[in-house]
């Protein structure tokens, strides 16, 4: 617990003990920049620009990160990983890494600007991740809450075909105390079960292992018994959400394990495969948007 009687994070040690401002730091090998401020705490790894964590003055976090990532190199497993230009496995190269090259890029940050309230970040590669395609991530905290939008420029002569998501890791209490709302009725895309397609009846059981592609481009309302917490999960551009908790599948995952199993659920604004490839003509662009915020709670 810190002094706000929050659950702390595997970098709260780190950013209790900085002062409030910025700070470019080393967490676990990998450069990041630490922002702490009134408004709350925001974390940003310059590898994968990856958000990895979040947590508005005098909340819990908003996002789960994991205490024992891969060594750098290493895709960072926690907070908003970007999985870019395919999500899931190469539909064609299955030696390419799983989610894309996105999430293990170096990126630079291009611009920072702290508000009372907040704040904006904008980031790109510090050199061309896939051919033809540039890239750059907003993340934008406000009142509201936290926003990452990651946009797709096709810069070739040629249509562009893409997979993508924003990997959120949203940290809860237990997952027994929670409820996800807004996908009741939806169709699904079971990949536990060879992607057989199914209607949700009732709603999500996050309790178990889960691995599903809803066709569904509306938010999602998380709701927290443990934690007393709404967060609303938004999104822009997206027409998949996916739902992922690894259950008994995290046993042996050294960045995971069973004791973190029960500590968030993945709920990711995407662009599937299976629902809704993007293809982007010679000088089209994509931005694909996930948007975080904490509303009121009801029972
Ligand atoms: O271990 P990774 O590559 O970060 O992927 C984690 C999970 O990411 C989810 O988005 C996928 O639906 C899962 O199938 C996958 O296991």
């Amino acid at each position: 617990m810190n002094e706000w009687g929050a659950v702390s994070i595997a970098g709260q040690a780190l950013i209790d003990s900085m002062d409030h401002g910025c700070h470019d730091v080393e967490w676990q090998g990998f450069p990041v920049r630490l922002i702490k401020q009134p408004w709350g705490e925001l974390l940003i790894s310059l590898h994968g620009a990856q958000v990895l964590h979040f947590r508005p003055a005098n909340e819990h976090p908003v996002l789960w990160l994991t205490a024992q990532p891969k060594s750098f190199p290493g895709a960072i497993r926690g907070g908003v990983p970007l999985c870019w230009p395919w999500f899931a496995d190469h539909p064609a190269d299955a030696a390419l890494p799983a989610h894309g090259v996105a999430r293990t890029g170096k990126w630079r940050l291009e611009h920072e600007q702290i508000t009372e309230s907040g704040g904006c970040w904008l980031m790109t590669p510090e050199a061309s991740l896939w051919p033809d395609l540039a890239l750059s991530l907003r993340i934008t905290v406000g009142q509201n809450g936290l926003a990452i939008s990651l946009t797709t420029d096709n810069v070739g002569l040629q249509a562009a075909t893409l997979t993508q998501a924003l990997h959120s890791y949203l940290a809860i209490s237990a997952r027994n105390s929670i409820s996800i709302e807004g996908l009741e009725g939806y169709a699904y895309f079971d990949k536990l079960q060879a992607m057989a397609q199914f209607n949700l009846e009732g709603s999500v059981d996050a309790t178990q292992e889960i691995d599903r592609v809803f066709n569904h481009a509306e938010s999602v309302l998380l709701v927290d018994h443990g934690w007393q917490r709404s967060l609303r999960i938004g999104k822009r551009y997206s027409g998949s959400t996916v739902v992922w908790n690894p259950g008994v599948s995290a046993k042996g995952v050294v960045d995971i394990g069973l004791d973190q199993v029960d500590a968030f659920v993945c709920i990711e604004a995407a662009n599937t495969g299976c629902v809704d490839p993007v293809v982007l003509l010679s000088g089209e662009s994509i931005c694909l948007e996930t948007q975080f915020t904490i509303e009121p709670y009801v029972k």
